[in-house]
Formats: C-alpha cells, structure tokens, sequence
C-alpha cells in the first residue's frame, strides 16, 4: 500500500501485475480488437459515431465517456468490463487507503464500499504503424476525466507519461501487465495530493499498436469534492464540488484547462 502510495503521489501512475486478470481474457480482448480495426473500411463506417453519438467507429475522443459497450463485439469486451470493475474497485481502496481513507469517508461507495453506482467504459485505441513517426500525433497529451484509467496496451510501446522535471517518459509494455493511471476526479478526491498524470500516445515506425483502456468513474450526478478527512485549516480544499456530468461538459469546452476551471482560487490570490 506505501508503494501504491508513493506512486500515486509522485507520478500518478504505476503498473500492476498479478492482477487477477486471466491472460487468455487480455489476449481475447486484443485479437477482437485487432479483427475490429481490420474489417474494411466500408464495414466499419456502418457503424460510425454521430457527432453526437457516445458509442461506435470513429476517431479518439480525448475526453471519452461512453456508458454503453463501444462495440457489441459480444462476450470477451463484457467479461473484460466485469473483470475490470473489480480491479478498479480494489484499486479504488488501496489508492485511497494510502491516503488513510476507509469506506466510511466516502459516502457514495455506499454502505459496503463497492461504488455500486459507478460508470465505466472501454475504449479501444489503434495506432497504424507510421513511417515518420515524429511527423503524426498518435493521441495528443491529456489528463483522463475519470477517477483512474487501467490501460492494456500490446506489446508495442507508445505511452509516455510526463513529469516535471522528467519531460515525458516512455511506459513500457510489460507482458499480463496493466497501467493504472490517476484521472482528474481522483486528483480532486485527493485534494491534489494524487496528480491526474498527463499523458500520450506515440505512433509505432514499424509496428501497429492497440491499447484498451477502461475509464473509471463515479455516478455520473455524485458530487465530487476533496474529500473532508484530507481538508483543514492548512489544508483547504482546493477544488469546488463537480459531478462528473458536469465535469465532462467542462473538459469538453475547456479541455486542458478544466481542472484548473473548477479549482478554488481563495488561497490562490496571485496566481
Ligand atoms: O494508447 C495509449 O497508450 C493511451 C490511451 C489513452 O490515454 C486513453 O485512451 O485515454
Ligand atoms: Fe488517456
């Protein structure tokens, strides 16, 4: 737990193995993903996002949150969300934990602190190989709009996770392991003691690469606030209450700059 902890702190994001997952799910999950982008064009057209749309074949989203399947690919991406709601669950009690937060300080986990009202959702991430790499944008750099994000990524690198004082680094694929990085709701849960790890994707020279991310979040209309234990007269909260509603309405119009949009300046008065 004082691993989890100092990593949470420091860089808001670290990898976990002996998961739990069965590899064969991990491995179910990345050829479907795989046959999917491989199908024609024309095929995956007809199942094209709107503009409003939350679901279906289009271009990433950099603040995704789709509440239903991306695909109705069938069993392997449902028992994929079933096994990755209770890693995000037991995640959810170690990160907090670290910070001495137990299942009564967080009324909307509800009365066995199994976040029953919790929303999530799978996103699917292809990355063509691409001759000049330096050239094209994979997926441009960004925080995640969820509490935390677990992310399956092949054996292809191409995530870098930026620091200060570090510049971006490369997480490498490790094989049955999975990233696990803090998003912008547990960074104001945390009242900023836990970072929402700014991130992207690079595109692989020679190699198509495919990541699977599950995006964690709460009831969509809970409200989100520091919560009260991590908050006193030295320690005021630095951010408002936001539900996650609202929160990606926000992330949508202001982008990089939301997080900062719902901060509470009081103690911040020449910043
Ligand atoms: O493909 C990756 O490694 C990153 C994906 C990601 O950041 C996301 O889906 O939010
Ligand atoms: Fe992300």
């Amino acid at each position: 737990m004082e691993l989890v902890g100092h990593a949470c702190r420091t860089w808001g994001v670290f990898q976990v193995m002996n998961h739990g997952i069965n590899t064969s799910v991990l491995n179910r999950v990345e050829s479907a993903g795989k046959s999917l982008f491989s199908l024609p064009i024309q095929q995956k057209l007809k199942a094209a996002r709107s503009p409003e749309g939350v679901s279906g074949y289009g271009v990433a989203r950099i603040s995704p949150f789709f509440p239903k399947l991306m695909w109705s690919e069938g069993d392997v991406i449902e028992e994929y969300e079933k096994e990755m709601k209770i890693l995000a669950r037991r995640l959810m009690w170690l990160m907090l934990g670290s910070l001495d937060i137990s299942k009564e300080d967080v009324k909307w986990a509800g009365p066995k602190g199994d976040f029953k009202g919790a929303n999530a959702a799978v996103q699917l991430n292809s990355y063509p190989a691409c001759p000049e790499p330096d050239r094209a944008m994979g997926l441009a750099a960004h925080t995640d709009s969820t509490l935390l994000t677990i992310l399956y990524q092949n054996n292809t690198s191409g995530l870098e996770v930026h620091r200060d004082g570090y510049g971006w680094v490369t997480v490498p694929p490790i094989p049955d392991t999975l990233v696990v990085n803090i998003g912008d709701l547990l960074h104001i849960l945390s009242n900023g003691l836990y970072p929402s790890v700014l991130h992207r994707a690079m595109v692989n020279r020679t190699r198509h690469r495919l990541s699977v991310a599950y995006l964690y979040g709460p009831p969509p209309n809970v409200q989100i606030s520091p919560l009260s234990k991590l908050v006193d007269l030295t320690h005021p909260p630095l951010y408002r209450p936001v539900t996650w509603t609202e929160y990606l309405g926000t992330k949508a119009k202001y982008f990089d700059k939301a997080l900062s949009s719902v901060r509470l300046c009081a103690f911040n008065r020449f910043g």
